[in-house]
């Protein structure tokens, strides 16, 4: 009986391991099965998120100065208006952003502490003595514009427009607008100072303001608005008309080639990164077309172009010479659509601007050369051109610098200013050695310039990891990272190029490296 028993207990327990192992078995797939659905592809990951209502695009409340200061200090908002740190960046960052759908969020996880690792780097990079040289006190013509110690009655306009605040600025700056500090910061030799305490203000208002104003710029080959704020900022706005992803078309030309907002948005972060600090700052919005800029605009030009797709999307598409025909328009997702908004300089009244023919610059047209000023012409894919000085960012790759602006009151001795940089970005898979004419021909770069470069190529500050942190700052870095992988990759290796450049200059010539940090010491004054 002992026996028998013995047996049924052993049995019993054999066939409830077995029951146990197999039920772990089944669930063991089931629980690992995704529940949401397939990864969707990414443009509808953007369509989604696009439709999901932006926090970030509705009106702010009035500025309060209690808030502004704490943003003056390194800190931004997030797009719930919570004041975000460097440091909350960083955590965020590296939680894997935690409020992306799930699709982004795995895709994500890796960059996510790319990101988190560069946002250091960016930081360290910052740091670094060649970031913080002294640099001397800023002589009084050396300032683009002065305010103007009391303003006349009769001069002061005591109507208010409508949808815009009442101005009560003096000649304290703490009265003025992130807009008008910015423009009163102009000077010389770089459009903002280094570790600009206004840089966080400019460009949360420019992505969460109000608009109130919303009209078409004239000139130039694309569609672009210039928009206005309730305090009487304006920004130039363009809109996103390719994924991230795409390639500029190889057989359009240059000036054939669409707009990108988001190389507007990058040229500003990697133009900082350089630490030229040339180029105005510039930041993503998600703009809702309907609200923000048909309900707005008295622009008969923009608003008769509206229009509704066969999908349900808002479009519109302006007048211009390029791309502004309904083949070409530019939709809302139905209406929320990527934009950039740069800041808007002073305007040419108070601050005219010269422009410079660039000795470097391409033909505009498909059958003739452009007519070389001193510099050799070669073949460019079938139709010569003149090599083009293009920028100083040879790694921008942007063959749109036909001309160059600089401020009138400066004369020849100023810094050049980096605008329209929507046509940069255009290709990572292909580099484009012309772009190097200048250097080539020239061999002759200052000594900053070349000390941070080489900085940039070390893998503790590697250029494509800080300008993927940098970016991770703008608002529309929540739709999608606003350069692809391939383009950071494409600048780590255009950094190498430049530099290898110069190596060979080095070899050649004798008088290569211009330095300039020796009249930097002579200038600088024991206490600057
Ligand atoms: N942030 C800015 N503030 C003030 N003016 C600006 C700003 N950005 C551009 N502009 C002015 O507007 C003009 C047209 O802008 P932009 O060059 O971006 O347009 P575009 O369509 O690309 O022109 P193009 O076809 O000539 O390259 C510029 O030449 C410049 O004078
Ligand atoms: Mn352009």
């Amino acid at each position: 009986m002992r026996s028998r028993s013995r047996t049924i207990c052993l049995s019993l327990a054999f066939i409830t391991v077995f029951l146990y192992l197999l039920l772990a078995l089944v669930s063991l797939p089931i629980h690992h099965q995704p529940c949401d659905p397939p990864l969707p592809p990414r443009t509808h990951v953007l369509r989604d998120l696009a439709r999901a209502d932006h926090a970030s695009v509705g009106p702010s409340g009035p500025t309060d100065p209690a808030h502004r200061d704490s943003s003056s200090k390194g800190a931004n908002k997030d797009a719930k208006g919570r004041v975000r740190t460097l440091s909350d960046g960083l955590s965020s960052a590296s939680q894997g952003k935690m409020n992306m759908p799930g699709g982004v969020r795995r895709h994500g996880t890796d960059r996510a502490e790319s990101v988190a690792s560069g946002l250091s780097k960016l930081e360290a990079l910052f740091d670094h003595p060649l970031y913080n040289m002294p640099s001397p006190p800023i002589p009084e013509e050396d300032w683009l514009l002065k305010v103007k110690p009391k303003i006349k009655a009769s001069e002061k306009s005591s109507q208010i427009k409508e949808g815009y605040e009442d101005v009560r600025w003096n000649s304290s700056s703490t009265s003025h607008p992130p807009w008008l500090r910015f423009h009163l910061g102009i000077s010389r030799w770089q459009l903002y100072p280094r570790r600009d305490p206004n840089m966080d203000p400019l460009t949360e208002q420019l992505a969460t303001q109000r608009i109130v104003s919303a009209v078409q710029k004239s000139g130039g080959t694309q569609l672009k608005l210039v928009m206005s704020f309730p305090n009487y900022g304006q920004a130039m706005f363009k809109p996103m008309k390719q994924e991230r992803d795409e390639e500029t078309n190889y057989n359009l030309y240059y000036f054939s080639d669409f707009e990108r907002h988001n190389a507007e948005i990058a040229a500003f972060h990697l133009d900082r990164i350089l630490g030229y600090r040339r180029i105005p700052p510039a930041v993503g919005r998600l703009v809702d077309v309907v609200e923000e800029i048909k309900r707005v605009t008295t622009d008969r030009k923009v608003a008769r172009t509206f229009f509704t797709s066969p999908v349900g999307n808002v479009c519109f598409y302006g007048q211009c010479s390029y791309y502004c025909s309904t083949e070409h328009a530019v939709c809302g997702r139905p209406r929320k659509l990527e934009a950039s908004l740069a800041v808007m300089l002073p305007d040419l009244s108070l601050a005219s601007r010269r422009s410079w023919r660039s000795p470097w610059r391409r033909s505009y047209s498909r059958s003739k050369l452009a007519k070389s000023v001193g510099v050799s012409v070669f073949s460019y894919r079938g139709t010569s051109v003149s090599q083009n000085l293009q920028k100083k960012h040879p790694n921008v790759c942007n063959m749109d610098r036909h001309h160059y602006e600089t401020f009138e009151k400066f004369g020849n001795n100023t810094f050049l200013l980096h605008l329209d940089n929507g046509r940069a970005f255009g290709r990572h898979s292909k580099d484009e050695p012309s772009i190097l004419a200048p250097l080539e021909q020239c061999c002759r770069i200052r000594r900053t310039t070349w000390l941070r470069l080489r900085l940039l190529s070390l893998p503790q500050f590697r250029l494509s990891d800080v300008m993927r942190a940098s970016l991770s700052h703008d608002p529309l870095h929540s739709v999608a990272p606003l350069l692809s992988e391939p383009h950071l990759a494409a600048l780590d290796r255009r950094l190498k190029t430049v530099l290898e450049t110069v190596s060979r200059c080095e070899k050649r010539d004798d008088d290569v490296i211009f330095d300039d940090m020796a009249s930097l010491k002579d200038t600088v004054t024991p206490a600057g």
